[in-house]
Formats: structure tokens, C-alpha cells, sequence
């Protein structure tokens, strides 16, 4: 019988809301005097989205894209679906791409490429997760909450087969 649980806390929401106030510090730093344009990436990012726009003093527009390449399964299919493309004119502009996790790097590899070809200015990557452990594709990120092992990682966000986004803390699969 396939079963799934979840394990202990990982990293609670006082320590996510404490890490998005010190990267919110670095993107005001970095991007002094311009505008930017932050994109969240549906559906993971919901969260972390809301805790990095609010902790950044600039002018800035929001935009969303979803994308997946999971769907129910914790091996990515190694292609990225567009479900909801970009409503914004990015040219010229300042892209930070805001995402839960890098894992395999398919899919901020593919994303940031796709940004580039909208001829952005810049494209940075602000992730919650880092997995450095299941990188198949070689991607820089810029901004980095935490690096976490080799689990597959739920909550804040982050789906098992579409449950457990609503959990207020990072956590992991149990599986059997
Ligand atoms: O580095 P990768 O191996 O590409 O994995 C990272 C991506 O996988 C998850 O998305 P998913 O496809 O599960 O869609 P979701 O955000 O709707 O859960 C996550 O939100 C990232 O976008
Ligand atoms: N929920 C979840 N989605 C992912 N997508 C890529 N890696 C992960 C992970 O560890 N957890
Ligand atoms: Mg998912």
C-alpha cells in the first residue's frame, strides 16, 4: 500500500520571515535607485513571494508565470509547462525571478533563458530552497534562504501531489 507522511519541522516561519528581511536588505542594496520587476512562480512561490515583495523598498512590479514539470510525482519530468505565461513587458527591465526551490535547475534553468529572450535587463534568481544535491543542469542563483539536503521537501509552498502548500513551516516527505 503506498502511504505518505511527513516528517518533522525543518524551518519554522519565524526563520523564513527573518531570512526574507535580510534578502529584502540585499535586493534593495543591489537594485538602489532603479525599478524592478518580480516574478513568482506559480503555484510554489505563493508564499515566499508575499514575504520577499513586502521586504523590498523599491519601485517594483509583480507579475506571475506557472510553470510545472512535477506534476504527482517527486521526480521532475525534465519538461517545464508554461501554464500561465507573463502579463508584463519586461524589455529593459529589472527581472528577479522568485521561486520555492532549485532542485534539478530545470526549470529555472529553462525560465531564466525565456526571460533573456524577452530581452530583460537583468535576470536574478531569489529562491526560498536550495538543493544543491539534486542539480542536474548548472544554474547561478543570486539569492538563497536555505540550503536544504537530499528530501523531498514540503510545505510553504511546496506541493506533494498538490497537498500540503498550505503548511506554515518547511517540512519533508516520509516515504515508503
Ligand atoms: O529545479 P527543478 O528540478 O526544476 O525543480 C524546481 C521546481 O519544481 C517545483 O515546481 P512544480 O513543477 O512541482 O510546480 P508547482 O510549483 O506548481 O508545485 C518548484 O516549485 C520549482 O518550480
Ligand atoms: N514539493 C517539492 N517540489 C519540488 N520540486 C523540486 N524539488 C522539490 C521538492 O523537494 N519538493
Ligand atoms: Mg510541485
Amino acid at each position: 500500500m503506498h502511504q505518505d507522511t511527513i516528517g518533522t519541522v525543518m524551518i519554522t516561519q519565524e526563520e523564513i520571515n527573518a531570512k526574507a528581511a535580510e534578502i529584502g536588505q540585499q535586493i534593495e542594496k543591489d537594485f538602489a535607485g532603479e525599478e524592478v520587476v518580480l516574478i513568482g512562480i506559480l503555484r510554489g512561490a505563493v508564499l515566499w513571494m508575499g514575504d520577499i515583495m513586502k521586504n523590498v523598498n523599491l519601485d517594483m512590479v509583480i507579475d506571475f508565470m506557472a510553470v510545472s514539470s512535477y506534476g504527482a510525482s517527486t521526480k521532475s519530468s525534465g519538461v517545464v509547462k508554461i501554464n500561465k505565461d507573463l502579463d508584463t513587458n519586461i524589455s529593459g527591465k529589472n527581472v528577479i525571478i522568485v521561486e520555492d526551490i532549485v532542485d534539478s535547475g530545470t526549470t529555472l534553468n529553462y525560465l531564466k533563458a525565456y526571460l533573456q529572450n524577452h530581452d530583460a535587463k537583468c535576470v536574478k534568481i531569489c529562491t526560498l530552497l536550495d538543493k544543491p544535491e539534486g542539480r542536474r543542469v548548472d544554474i547561478d542563483v543570486d539569492y538563497i534562504g536555505f540550503t536544504v539536503d537530499d528530501r523531498f521537501i514540503v510545505g510553504y509552498g511546496l506541493d506533494f501531489d498538490q497537498k500540503y502548500r498550505n503548511l506554515p513551516y518547511i517540512t519533508y516527505l516520509e516515504q515508503e
